[in-house]
């Protein structure tokens, strides 16, 4: 199978201290894969690399057949769309000036895009705030505003951290329905997020990450083995060790 992100043996260090510890991991290519793990696992750490933001100390990234490097940043950058957590805005632009400006970057056909721009906001419920400045936007909607923005710019890769923290339901299942949709198109999803039940439903294939280190791949054939006999929270619980900590609280 196709893969459309390939990392071999990547480090990724803050101030000398390893987070992304000899990572290796390959997502295959037209999939919704979903990135799981503790908080202070790596996650958003990940996607930062794979967005090109944050540089990385060893390894090799392949993306879209291409090395991730200086010579090929920017033809990997123009079909990879993001939604970070938080979300990228440029907060004195209006909703519809930030996706215009986004829009002209990634080269966009300008032909109807103020029409799409305009029915993505309605379906989100954020059309109202097409004129407001972006700063004035509640939580929820700057995270709809970064997912709209993303879809617009028609990428080969998405990469959404966290897309569905602060949205509301009617929301999040809008997002999964335009996710499942992408899928269709051939657009690969990468999604971090801790709401299992989503990630359970949602995704493909899933990766837990744990302590800089990938420590379970899931594709459809392993869940489906492991999950006649245990949930996802079950397999997550028993690959990060979760600690019982419930006697520490006993005197609550
Ligand atoms: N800019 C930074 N400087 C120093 N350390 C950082 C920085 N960003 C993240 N870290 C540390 O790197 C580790 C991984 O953080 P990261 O945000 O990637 O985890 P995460 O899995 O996305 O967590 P969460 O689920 O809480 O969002 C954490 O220990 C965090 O404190």
């Amino acid at each position: 199978m196709e893969r459309v992100v390939e990392i071999k043996n990547l480090v990724k260090c803050y101030e000398d201290e390893p987070v992304l510890k000899h990572l290796d991991l390959e997502i295959p290519k037209g999939t919704i894969f979903g990135l799981i793990g503790p908080n202070g696992a790596g996650k958003s750490t990940l996607i930062g690399v794979l967005t090109g933001l944050l540089d990385f100390e060893e390894g090799d990234i392949s993306m879209h057949g291409m090395e991730l490097n200086a010579d090929n940043e920017l033809e990997i950058k123009k079909i990879t769309a993001s939604v970070l957590q938080p979300p990228l805005l440029f907060e004195q632009f209006s909703s519809l000036e930030f996706i215009e400006y986004i829009c002209e970057i990634y080269e966009v056909e300008q032909k109807g895009l103020v029409e799409k721009a305009y029915s993505l906001m309605d379906y989100f419920d954020i059309k109202d705030f097409a004129k407001i400045k972006v700063n004035k936007l509640s939580s929820g909607s700057r995270k709809k505003l970064a997912f709209v923005t993303a879809v617009l710019v028609e990428p080969k890769l998405l990469l959404l951290d966290e897309p569905f923290e602060s949205v509301d339901v009617i929301s999040i299942n809008r997002m999964k329905n335009i996710i499942r949709r992408l899928k269709e198109k051939g657009v690969t999803i990468i999604i971090t997020s801790h709401i299992l039940e989503v990630v359970e439903n949602l995704c493909d294939d899933i990766a837990i990450l744990h302590d800089g280190q990938i420590k379970a791949y899931l594709d459809s054939v392993s869940r489906k083995e492991l999950q006649e006999d245990a949930s996802l929270h079950e397999i997550f619980e028993q690959y990060v060790q979760v600690e019982r900590k419930e006697d520490q609280v006993d005197w609550l």
